[in-house]
């Protein structure tokens, strides 16, 4: 096979810029030894100035994570680089990635800097930051948009002053493939030193073409890609790490360029990346998205029983989709379980596993048969890394036609109690109302409210998710239970516990 496209990984750093998600720092790194086994060739771990948890999220992860570059986001200025480097300098292959725009629309409105001011201060940043690391990555923000004549004259002066990965972004998905493909061409053709470097590109998703951009790209000769598990990542997101690797193989006659991904943990990477943010991952999303490998129609289906290949291109084995062999049910032991939960994706110590089975019980007793869904329903919340403070005694709701709905909550926390009740619009109303006045009130927001029933029948999951705010940090609570008000209180209780773990009783 050809040489190597490098998949360089965002989703901790661009993946949580998508809007109304956040991560702590323990499903950071969660997430991060997940793509270590996909055997991605860099993480970008985060913006360390960006705030403490940042810092602390990517200083963990260097300190922990083995096999991949760590990778960590500064400004072209030396506060910025110097942070970076303190949260990345354990790490056993530590990269700063420095950025600063090259269009002029940005040096213009954003930067309000002369083009030569922004070349001087790239290169500055550079030999700063070479002072720490010799892997260093300069990207020219809003390159698609540039000036090409001044694009090369800054990824010259970049290369010169020391930087070894030159990325070119797409950053507002204004590109399109064939003219991406001749822009990274030209950039080859005319920039002194550029086959001394990487060339890489970080293609946003606005007109849907991250990924065909990303591919044009690699087929003009650059050679690193950045991507997102799921396409997470501002505003449309980025291109889809999946995605990506999955067109390079399928289509490997074509590109004859290879990755290092294991293919196998393409399926769970993405269960545990939708799993820890929330993001669902739409039923027809290419590659992992439920329907991928579904076949409804008469004749695609008789296709397929004679022969898979007449309408798969992909094996869903080879990306790791399980194979119902076993049924879940009362009946089933923690081994079955653990096998089960880790071919989804969840890989869980004894004490969750524990938490998880007793849960598993409780709903395979209501249920006959639990599905892969009701599973990831039922540990989502095991995964998601808070202690709860509070924790739901009961619960009595009265509702009906012609009668105002009314709430009793009881809520435990170190073993008090506080008990209160409430009238609302609705029974979910009056709960969450009775739960602000046991918790003495917030200032919490509920944001969004989402119930799902999770399989079909009578005797379906439902599952809310709710997501609240907090200042300018969002939290997810989730919920499950074959009783959606239940399910409702659970949820919201979850996401406020994770607030107060978060943020502490100023949250109160
Ligand atoms: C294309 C991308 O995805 S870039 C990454 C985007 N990610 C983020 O922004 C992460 C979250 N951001 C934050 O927490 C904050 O914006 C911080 C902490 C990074 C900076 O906060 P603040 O210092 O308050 O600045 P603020 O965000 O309001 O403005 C950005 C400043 O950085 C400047 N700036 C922007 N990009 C660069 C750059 N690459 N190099 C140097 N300066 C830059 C802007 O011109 C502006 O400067 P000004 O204050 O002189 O006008
Ligand atoms: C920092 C750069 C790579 C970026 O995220 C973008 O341009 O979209």
């Amino acid at each position: 096979m050809g040489e190597q496209v490098y998949i360089f990984d965002t989703t901790l750093r661009d993946g949580e810029q998508s809007p109304g998600v956040s991560l702590n720092t323990e499903e950071k790194l969660r997430i991060a030894r997940q793509l270590a086994r996909l055997n991605v060739d860099v993480i970008e771990a985060g913006f360390p100035v960006a705030s403490p948890g940042d810092f602390e999220a990517v200083q963990a992860i260097a300190r922990e994570v083995q096999g991949p570059v760590i990778c960590g986001l500064a400004r072209a200025n030396y506060a910025d680089i110097d942070r970076a480097w303190e949260a990345l300098k354990e790490a056993q292959r530590p990269r700063i990635h420095l950025f600063i725009a090259t269009s002029d629309i940005h040096l213009k409105h954003k930067l309000r800097k002369s083009r030569e001011e922004v070349l001087q201060l790239a290169a500055a940043a550079i030999r700063h930051a070479r002072q720490y690391t010799s892997d260093i990555e300069f990207s020219a923000e809003d390159a698609s948009r540039s000036d090409i004549n001044y694009l090369c004259e800054v990824v010259e002066a970049a290369i010169e002053a020391g930087a070894t990965v030159i990325n070119i972004p797409d950053t507002v998905g204004y590109a399109v493939p064939m003219e991406f493909g001749e822009f990274i061409g030209t950039i080859r053709q005319r920039v002194k030193n550029i086959d001394q470097v990487t060339i890489s590109v970080h293609c946003h998703n606005d007109l849907g073409l991250a990924v065909a951009n990303s591919l044009a790209a690699v087929a003009a000769g650059a050679n690193q890609v950045e991507v997102a598990v799921n396409g997470l990542g501002e505003r449309a997101g980025n291109a889809a790490l999946e995605e990506i690797v999955m067109a390079l193989y399928t289509k490997r006659s074509f590109y004859r360029r290879e990755t290092g991904i294991k293919y196998d943990e393409l399926y769970r990477t993405s269960r545990m990346v939708s799993s820890l943010t929330g993001m669902q991952v739409q039923h027809n999303k290419a590659v992992v998205g439920k329907n991928a490998f579904l076949h409804e129609s008469g004749i695609h289906q008789d296709g397929v029983l004679k022969e898979r290949t007449t309408y798969e291109i992909m094996n869903p084995q080879l990306i790791g989709v399980p194979q119902e062999t076993i049924v879940l049910g009362k009946h089933s032991g923690r081994h079955a379980l653990r096998e089960r939960l880790a071919e989804l994706g969840y890989m869980m110590a004894d004490e969750e596993l524990d938490k998880a089975f007793a849960r598993f019980k409780d709903i395979a007793d209501r249920k006959k048969e639990v599905t892969d869904l009701d599973l990831e329903a039922l540990v989502k919340n095991e995964i998601r890394i808070s202690k709860d403070l509070y924790h739901l005694s009961y619960l009595h709701v009265f509702s009906g036609t012609n009668i105002v709905p009314t709430a009793t909550i009881g809520l435990k926390r170190n073993g008090l109690k506080y008990e209160e009740a409430a009238c609302g619009d609705g029974p979910v109303d009056a709960a969450y109302k009775a739960i602000d006045k046991a918790l003495g009130g917030h200032h919490v927001a509920l944001v969004d409210y989402n119930l799902n029933a999770i399989t079909g029948g009578k005797d379906a999951l439902g599952e809310v998710m709710v997501r609240v705010q907090y200042k300018d940090k969002y939290f997810i609570g989730r919920g499950v239970s074959t009783d959606v008000i239940e399910a409702s209180v659970k949820a919201y209780l979850n996401a406020l516990n994770k607030v107060l773990q978060e943020v502490g009783e100023d949250a109160l």
